[in-house]
């Protein structure tokens, strides 16, 4: 390990590793850490860096804690690599993807791997690399999925970087554009979008962790037609119940 990678206060997230736990929850919105915390005993707030919130509270016993990188792959792959910096070996990011039949607005999508169309993962192995999702939380995640009552898909998710130019097409030409690639992302069976995942998993094999993304699909990929925000916070309350009963299920 390097000098800062010994470092007890991480330098951008700004917390140390007397305030976080044994695994991390990456969340994208930093208002999603106010209601998580709801899900924790005795939450902690630690003063927040550059806008990242986390909070770290206990859930049957363990310590998690809740970290908010905001939006894309660069800075999710920072915030991942400064909570193992500190020690956490287990990260799931919890968020919104788009979904691509048979996934629907408002079904959970869960990641077995992803492709990268992402730039970050590039600068933690060659493209050759997959991004492949941690076996053991993926079957501890399957299980409490299972008992839970939504529906659910588990498969390989894309990632890219340019939410605007290859996501989400606000004006004709670009929305054609974007309209084939979606086709693309059809028939290789892709069953949901999103901007950080293929990066954290690439970097957490390559660091020695473990890693998923668990995802409510929000964006219908065809027709951009968005989740309603009761459905939403129904959606929410749900995710963060799964990912933390999952997360505590695991053999340390
Ligand atoms: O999972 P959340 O935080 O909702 O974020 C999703 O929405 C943002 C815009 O696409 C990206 O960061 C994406 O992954
Ligand atoms: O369209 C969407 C919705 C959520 N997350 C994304 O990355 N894209």
């Amino acid at each position: 390990m390097t000098q800062e990678e010994r470092s007890d206060r991480a330098w951008y997230i700004g917390v140390s590793r007397q305030e976080v736990g044994d695994a991390a929850i990456l969340i994208g919105d930093p208002a999603r850490i106010d209601r998580i915390a709801e899900h924790l005993d005795d939450p902690v707030f630690p003063p927040v860096s550059r806008g990242l919130r986390t909070v770290t509270g206990v859930r049957a016993g363990h310590r998690i804690t809740a970290a908010a990188f905001g939006m894309g792959a660069p800075i999710a792959s920072i915030v991942l690599h400064e909570l193992y910096a500190l020690g956490i070996r287990t990260f799931l990011r919890i968020g919104t993807a788009m979904a691509i039949p048979p996934a629907r607005i408002g079904d959970f999508v869960l990641a077995d791997g992803a492709l990268r169309a992402d730039g970050t993962s590039n600068s933690y192995a060659p493209l050759g690399y997959p991004a492949i999702a941690d076996f053991d939380l993926n079957a501890a995640l399957r299980q409490r999925l299972a008992a839970g009552s939504r529906t659910w898909h588990a498969g390989i998710f894309g990632t890219w970087d340019g939410f605007y130019t290859e996501m989400f097409g606000l004006s004709g030409a670009r929305r054609e554009m974007i309209g084939s690639l979606k086709q693309d992302i059809e028939r290789m069976g892709l069953i949901g979008t999103d901007m950080e995942t293929s990066a954290l998993l690439v970097a957490a094999r390559i660091l020695g962790a473990r890693a998923s993304t668990l995802c409510v699909a929000t964006v219908d990929a065809h027709t951009q037609e968005k989740i309603s925000e009761d459905a939403m916070a129904r959606a929410e309350v749900e995710l963060f119940e799964t990912a933390l009963d999952a997360i505590t299920a695991l053999p340390a």
